[in-house]
């Protein structure tokens, strides 16, 4: 389902000089699986999950997505298939602390044009999903550390999309609340969701429901 070929990609530093942040990487994710991706910061994870959210291009090489080659769309379309087949969850959140955790959560929803009633169900599925229900009123920056990771999990998946990309999703958390995290990955692979976590947390390591761990060093997986 997910698959990059030969993929390259450099960073212009200056007018001198460019990284080369990957150096031609193969991949191939089936659908359904759960991949780790680990390696040291700076190793090139954060890159890999921006090709296959289309939020970068690939230098050289193709990334492609149920057949179709992302890494050749238009920025517009770039946006429209993100929307539909991508869930993000950031290492901060990127949540909005003003807004209620309802309005958070429809925030991926605003350019879609749906009518309030397709806008209510997809909100309830996720509130109940990620148990939220009881906050969905509140200001995102009135609650706990846990509280909010389950409002950006819920944010990824109020699309319902077939991917869900996760970049250090577990950097600001406690033991406690990372294995929670943890736990509702299990639950999206259990329906079917393709995963990929970006990560250095030990705790990622070993799982018994990962189908795979790849490790990158300085851009190549080894
Ligand atoms: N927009 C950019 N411009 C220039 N260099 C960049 C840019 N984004 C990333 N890089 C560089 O590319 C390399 C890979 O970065 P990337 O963020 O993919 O690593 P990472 O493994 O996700 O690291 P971390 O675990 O710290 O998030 C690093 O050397 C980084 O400094």
């Amino acid at each position: 389902m997910i698959k990059l070929k030969d993929v390259i990609k450099e960073y212009k530093i200056n007018d001198a000089e460019t990284l080369r942040a990957l150096k031609g990487i193969n991949l191939d994710i089936k659908e359904g699986e759960l991949v780790v991706l680990r390696g040291a910061s700076g190793s090139g994870k954060s890159t890999v999950l921006s090709l296959i959210a289309a939020l970068s291009k690939p230098t050289s090489g193709e990334v492609e997505v149920d057949g179709d080659k992302i890494s050749k769309l238009a920025d517009n379309f770039a946006s429209e298939y993100r929307r539909h087949n991508i869930g993000f969850v950031f290492q901060k959140y990127n949540l909005i602390p003003n807004l209620s955790v309802k309005e958070n959560i429809l925030l991926p929803l605003v350019p879609m044009n749906l009518s309030k009633k397709e806008i209510d169900e997809k909100l309830k599925r996720v509130l109940k999903m990620f148990h939220i229900e009881h906050k969905s009123e509140q200001l995102v920056k009135n609650l706990s550390g846990g509280e909010q990771q389950r409002v950006a999990i819920a944010r990824a998946n109020i699309n319902n999309p077939k991917i869900i990309l996760a970049d250090e999703p577990t950097a600001n958390l406690d033991e406690k609340l990372s294995l929670h995290f943890i736990e509702m990955l299990q639950e999206l692979k259990a329906e079917g969701k393709t995963i990929v976590v970006a990560t250095h947390d030990p705790l990622f390591f070993g799982l018994n429901f990962a189908d795979r761990e790849i490790e990158l060093h300085h851009g190549s997986i080894i």
